[in-house]
C-alpha cells in the first residue's frame, strides 16, 4: 500500500477510483496481513496458553485503550460538519462512558464500567486499572499515535481508523469462546463487555464504512482511507507486542494464583 500521490498513467486508469468493492477487498487484504488476530498473543490465548499473569497484563493494558476510546471520538465529533452526523456519532462515546436512564429508568453503566467488571472477575482491582499504574511504554505512545492521528487528520482518515471494526466482531466471538473453554477461572460477568461490543462493534462499522464510502471521490481519498486503516492495525498490533514482551513484575501482574 502507498500513500504516495498517485502519477497519472496513460489513459489516467491508475488514478481511476477503485469501486466501493474494491476499496473493501482491499481493505480485508490489508487486515488479513495486519490486524491483530493474527497477532501470536492473540493465537496463544485462543489457544488457551496464556498464564494467568499474561492475561491480567493484557487487561490491565488494554484498559488504556478502552479508557482513551471515548476521548478520540470526542476528538473526531469536534470535526463532523452536520447535526445529523454528530447525533450519530456521540452514540459512541455514551457506548463506553454510559448514560442515565430517562426519567429515572435504570442506565447503562457503559463499556469502560464492564472493562473494570472484567478486570474484576479476572482478579484485578479496578483500583489498580484506574490508576494506570502499570501501563506499558509502548502501549501509551501507541495510544498517544492513535489520537494525535485523529486529531490531526482529516474526518475521512479519522473516521477511516476505525474501521478495524470491521473486524472486531469476529474476534471478539473467537474470544469469549476461547475465555470459557481454557480459562474458566475468569467468573463469567467478565465476558459481558465482549458480549456487548459484538453488536456495538458491528453498527459502528456498517456506519463508517458508509460515512468513508459517501466522503472518498478520488483514487487520493482510498489511499488515505488505506494507510489510516494500516495505521490503526499497527496501533492494536503494538499494543500486543508490548504485552508480549513485558514482563508480568513490571506491570504488577504478576500473582498467578
Ligand atoms: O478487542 C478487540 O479486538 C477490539 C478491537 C477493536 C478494533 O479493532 O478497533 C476495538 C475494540 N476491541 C473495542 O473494544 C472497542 O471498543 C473499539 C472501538 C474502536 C474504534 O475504533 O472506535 N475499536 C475498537
Amino acid at each position: 500500500m502507498s500513500t504516495a500521490p498517485s502519477r497519472p498513467a496513460p489513459g489516467g486508469s491508475r488514478t481511476r477510483p477503485w469501486t466501493p468493492d474494491e476499496l473493501e477487498r482491499r481493505l480485508r487484504e490489508t487486515a488479513a496481513e495486519r490486524y491483530h488476530h493474527r497477532h501470536p498473543f492473540n493465537l496463544r490465548m485462543h489457544e488457551g496458553l496464556l498464564s494467568r499473569a499474561e492475561l491480567r497484563c493484557w487487561i490491565l493494558n488494554r484498559f488504556h485503550y478502552q479508557r482513551n476510546i471515548p476521548i478520540k471520538d470526542a476528538i473526531i465529533l469536534a470535526k463532523l460538519d452536520g447535526r445529523e452526523l454528530r447525533r450519530s456519532w456521540i452514540r459512541r462515546i455514551h457506548d463506553h462512558d454510559g448514560r442515565d436512564g430517562d426519567g429515572g429508568a435504570p442506565g447503562d453503566a457503559g463499556g469502560i464500567e464492564r472493562w473494570l467488571r472484567l478486570g474484576e472477575a479476572a482478579g484485578l482491582d479496578r483500583v489498580l486499572l484506574l490508576s494506570g499504574e502499570g501501563v506499558l511504554p509502548a502501549v501509551r505512545f501507541a495510544v498517544d499515535g492513535y489520537l494525535n492521528f485523529c486529531r490531526l487528520g482529516s474526518p475521512l482518515e479519522a473516521v477511516a481508523s476505525s474501521l478495524t471494526e470491521l473486524f472486531a466482531p469476529d474476534l471478539m466471538v473467537t474470544r469469549i469462546g476461547a475465555w470459557e473453554r481454557h480459562y474458566p477461572w475468569i467468573e463469567p460477568e467478565g465476558l459481558r463487555y465482549f458480549q456487548v461490543r459484538v453488536q456495538q462493534g458491528r453498527r459502528d462499522a456498517d456506519e463508517a464504512l458508509a460515512l468513508v464510502h459517501r466522503w472518498t471521490e478520488t483514487r487520493a481519498d482510498q489511499e488515505k482511507v488505506l494507510a489510516a486503516f494500516a495505521l490503526k492495525c499497527d496501533v492494536l498490533w503494538t499494543l500486543l507486542d508490548a504485552v508480549e514482551h513485558a514482563s508480568p513484575e513490571r506491570t504488577g501482574t504478576a500473582d498467578d494464583r
